[in-house]
């Protein structure tokens, strides 16, 4: 979880290929409809965000339903999106990636995106709430490499390390 271009596909495909398990990237899961929205420079709302948290919270509980636990990237802004996404699957654990609105302003200048403006980065930052301590999760900061995040998340979970 976490603002856009925090590195939430990045480290996702980064802690899936370490974990041995299939990565999930929620951007690929919007509606058209808020591809659209977004791409026009408007921010999402709650009900746009709904159904797609619904498409997501449905997939991580048919793949773990499966046995297949997924890593899963997705913004889940608000406590109540993630308790959405939950509601398929308690054991999930929340990944915050934070880290400074200029960090990730200046990364994001970087990238390319196939409908996110980086003129929304300030209502992400608006609409973020980070997480409850009743939530299953921890915060990494994005400021460290990609490696490095993967053992801090590794750490965390109490995951050995290869080798
Ligand atoms: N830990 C890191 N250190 C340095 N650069 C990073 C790190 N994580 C991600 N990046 C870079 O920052 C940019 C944003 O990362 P990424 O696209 O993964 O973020 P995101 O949260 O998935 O964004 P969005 O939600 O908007 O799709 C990319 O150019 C990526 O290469
Ligand atoms: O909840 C949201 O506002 C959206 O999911 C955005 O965060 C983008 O989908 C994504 O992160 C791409 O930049």
């Amino acid at each position: 979880m976490g603002v856009s271009g925090s590195g939430k596909s990045t480290i996702g495909q980064s802690l899936a290929d370490a974990f041995g398990r299939e990565f999930i990237d929620g951007d690929d899961l919007h509606p058209t409809a808020n591809k659209q929205k977004m791409a026009a420079g408007h921010a999402l709302n709650d009900e746009d965000r709904a159904p797609w948290l619904e498409i997501i919270a449905q997939r991580i509980g048919s793949e773990l339903a499966e046995g297949q636990p997924i890593v899963v990237a997705c913004s889940a802004l608000k406590r109540r999106y993630r308790d959405q996404l939950v509601s398929y699957a308690p054991e999930t654990v929340f990944v915050h990636l934070i880290g400074e609105r200029d960090v990730i302003a200046e990364r994001q200048s970087h990238r390319t995106h196939e409908y996110m403006p980086t003129s929304l980065l300030d209502s992400q930052f608006a609409t973020l709430e980070p997480l409850d301590d009743a939530e299953n999760g921890f915060v990494v900061d994005v400021t460290l490499t990609p490696e490095q995040i993967v053992a801090a998340v590794r750490d965390e979970l109490g995951t050995p390390h290869a080798g």
